[in-house]
């Protein structure tokens, strides 16, 4: 019955168009209808996904712990006898992908604004443990505001020994692949991030792969090699960036710590890149929190008791859908309905 299927869904949200789907899922723009926000809902059928059921686990388990302005954020999650439904914020611009195809490259400043914001979040992910293992631009999504958002954490690895400890899996995208993981060595998913990045600002910065050919075996041979085309339009210190990012040895790859305040990154900016986040989890809103408990006519104390699981069902997405709200500037209100 599709209204049992979509009842804990259809309670709390208008689902509109589809705005993306990749692989086993998805991704529909839906309306909060308490708040009025618009947020993007990520619908995987349980029975469809077979052995890619882990990678989701994975992704939400992972989401629930990065809180970052350019990691995009998990509001809800719903499980029903058939479906997963990931409540995620919505980003209005589309894959970062598109944007380069649409101007066919963009200029070193414009790439720089984008590159900062991608090591931002990686700095964030590395520092908690994480490594993202995916990093393209059709992972990489764009707000209202020009900002980044980074999605797609089903291939994230939290290695149990921290980041020293060695990854197995051979995954991701083959164009942004590093040689050390396409030659199923055991690698480093933290330097394996650092040649995606390498491959992500090439692509920001000429609008074409480094390492690119039809014939897989002869786009591994490439990556490998690590020799890539240089157009005249690169700069010295684009060059010389993208040298260190693209090293085929591991040990001799630049680490993201280095990149936060590295020549290319600060120039004509003149600070380093801040990773810390911007969103603060320890501390609940007070007036959300008002707003919350008026509205569910309970007391603070017990507001905040039940907003501090985390459990990341309707409260949870209504306390962070009104906090969205009141930083836009929007008024702190909950119509009837939730
Ligand atoms: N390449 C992105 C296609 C659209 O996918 C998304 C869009 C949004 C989105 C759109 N607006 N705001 C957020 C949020 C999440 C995803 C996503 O995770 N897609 C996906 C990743 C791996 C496998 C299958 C699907």
């Amino acid at each position: 019955m599709v209204v049992e299927e979509y009842s804990e869904v259809a309670r709390h949200y208008r689902i509109k168009e589809t705005v993306g789907s990749g692989g086993f899922a998805k991704v529909k723009r839906a309306v909060h209808l308490p708040t009025g926000e618009i947020v993007a809902i990520k619908i995987m059928d349980k029975a469809a996904l077979g052995s890619d059921l882990p990678r989701v686990k994975t992704e939400i388990e992972a989401m629930k712990n990065l809180h970052h302005h350019h990691i995009c954020r998990l509001y809800q999650v719903i499980e029903t006898s058939r479906k997963i439904f990931m409540i995620l914020e919505y980003c209005s611009g589309g894959e970062l992908f598109d944007y380069i195809v649409q101007r066919d490259r963009l200029s070193e400043g414009e790439s720089r604004t984008f590159f900062r914001q991608i090591v931002s979040a990686v700095a964030y992910m590395h520092n908690l443990g994480y490594a993202h293992r995916d990093l393209k631009p059709e992972n990489l999504l764009i707000d209202d505001e020009q900002n980044l958002k980074l999605i797609d954490f089903g291939l994230c690895a939290k290695p149990k020994g921290g980041m020293s400890d060695h990854l197995y899996t051979c995954c991701g995208s083959p164009a942004y692949a590093a040689p050390e993981l396409i030659a199923g060595k055991s690698y480093m998913g933290s330097e394996a991030d650092l040649w995606s990045m390498g491959v992500l600002l090439y692509a920001l910065l000429n609008g074409f792969l480094p390492f690119d050919d039809d014939n897989i075996g002869m786009l591994y041979r490439k990556i490998k090699a690590g020799k890539y085309d240089t157009p005249d339009w690169l700069s010295p210190d684009s060059l010389i960036l993208l040298k260190q990012l693209l090293q085929v040895d591991p040990k001799r790859r630049i680490t993201v710590d280095k990149l936060l305040n590295h020549s290319w990154i600060t120039n004509d900016i003149g600070v380093p890149v801040e990773w810390h986040s911007k969103h603060q989890m320890s501390v609940l809103d007070e007036d959300v929190v008002t707003e919350m408990s008026v509205h569910r006519k309970v007391s603070r104390e017990t507001m905040k008791a039940e907003l501090e699981k985390w459990n990341y069902d309707y409260l949870t997405a209504a306390y962070f859908l009104l906090l969205k709200k009141k930083t836009s500037g929007r008024p702190v209100r909950l119509q009837m309905t939730l």
